[in-house]
């Protein structure tokens, strides 16, 4: 049986998850930021020497090749190995996968071992799938729409759950498929924050049975807590610790009465 976002929320805040988030320089901060007032417990561990280690411990594992290298990649590659001996969820961030051929290579890599969630903007997805992207670096620049097919095909190939981000979302495991609405303008011209949403999706997939239920509650926590503090902001800077202050704010039955999550009926809906 399917787990709401109202379930998930509140399960996540009776035992905080921890995170094992092998991020990019930008995202550092601002997600563990944003793990914490969510309800998560973060941890930024990515040196290949413990990376697999800490991996066994957490309760789920978030990579994303945003300011990649090769000490990165080694990080990654024992993290993952050590988070599927364990069988613990692992959630990908393919950060401009499209720019350039080591982020082509890397990001195919990554995908190949099967991570249990995908979650990029369109321009990522589409250019994982195979097709053409408009993105610039790590700014997407496609329509959420565009992508749902490549989502699909990847989910397929990958047999998890692929999110495609923007103004409004889509989710699938290849079955079933959800859009959800919500959010604010001013989250693409925030940095990171979809890095963070990255670590949100292993923070719900920690305490989820089904990464598809865990991909829906982190979106729509994120969706609502988006819209709310739109409320009031000026711009994007004061936009950010309204942000922070909602997704702290948002109860589980908030959470409940304000998602927005349309499910589609079938496949190709
Ligand atoms: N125009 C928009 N309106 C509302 N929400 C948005 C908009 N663009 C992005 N978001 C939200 O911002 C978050 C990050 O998504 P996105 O910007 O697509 O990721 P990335 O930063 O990786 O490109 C998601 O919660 C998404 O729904
Ligand atoms: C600006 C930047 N440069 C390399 S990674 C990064 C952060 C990207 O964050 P997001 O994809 O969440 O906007
Ligand atoms: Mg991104």
């Amino acid at each position: 049986m399917s787990q709401s976002p109202q379930e998930l929320l509140a399960a996540l805040r009776a035992a905080p998850p921890l995170v094992q988030c092998i991020t990019n320089y930008v995202a550092m901060n601002i997600a563990a930021n944003v793990l914490l007032a969510a309800g998560a417990s973060p941890a930024m561990v990515s040196d290949a020497e413990e990376a697999g280690e800490f991996a066994r411990i957490a309760g789920a594992l978030t990579v994303n090749i945003g300011t990649l290298s090769s000490p990165f990649v080694s990080g990654m590659r024992a993290a993952i190995e050590g988070a599927q001996a364990a069988g613990k969820p692992w959630v990908l961030d393919p950060v401009a996968c499209q720019a350039t051929a080591l982020r082509r290579r890397t990001a195919a890599d990554l995908v190949a071992l099967k991570p249990t969630i995908i979650r990029g903007n369109a321009s990522e997805i589409l250019s994982l799938a195979g097709e053409a992207s408009r993105g610039q670096g790590v700014d997407g620049r496609d329509s959420v729409t565009a992508a749902e097919d490549a989502a699909r095909w990847l989910a397929a190939q990958t047999g998890g759950v692929v999110a495609v981000t923007g103004e409004s979302d889509f989710v699938t495991d290849g079955a079933r498929a959800a859009r959800i609405a919500g959010g604010s303008p001013y989250m693409p011209m925030n940095t990171a924050l979809g890095c963070s949403l990255t670590g949100l999706c292993g923070a719900y997939a920690a305490v989820a049975d089904d990464p598809f239920d865990a991909t829906l509650a982190a979106l729509a926590h994120f969706a609502v807590a988006g819209r709310r503090a739109h409320e009031g902001a000026q711009g994007p800077g004061s936009f950010a610790p309204r942000f922070l202050d909602a997704l702290h704010a948002v109860t589980p039955e908030a959470l409940g009465a304000e998602a927005e999550i349309r499910a589609l009926e079938s496949v190709g809906a």
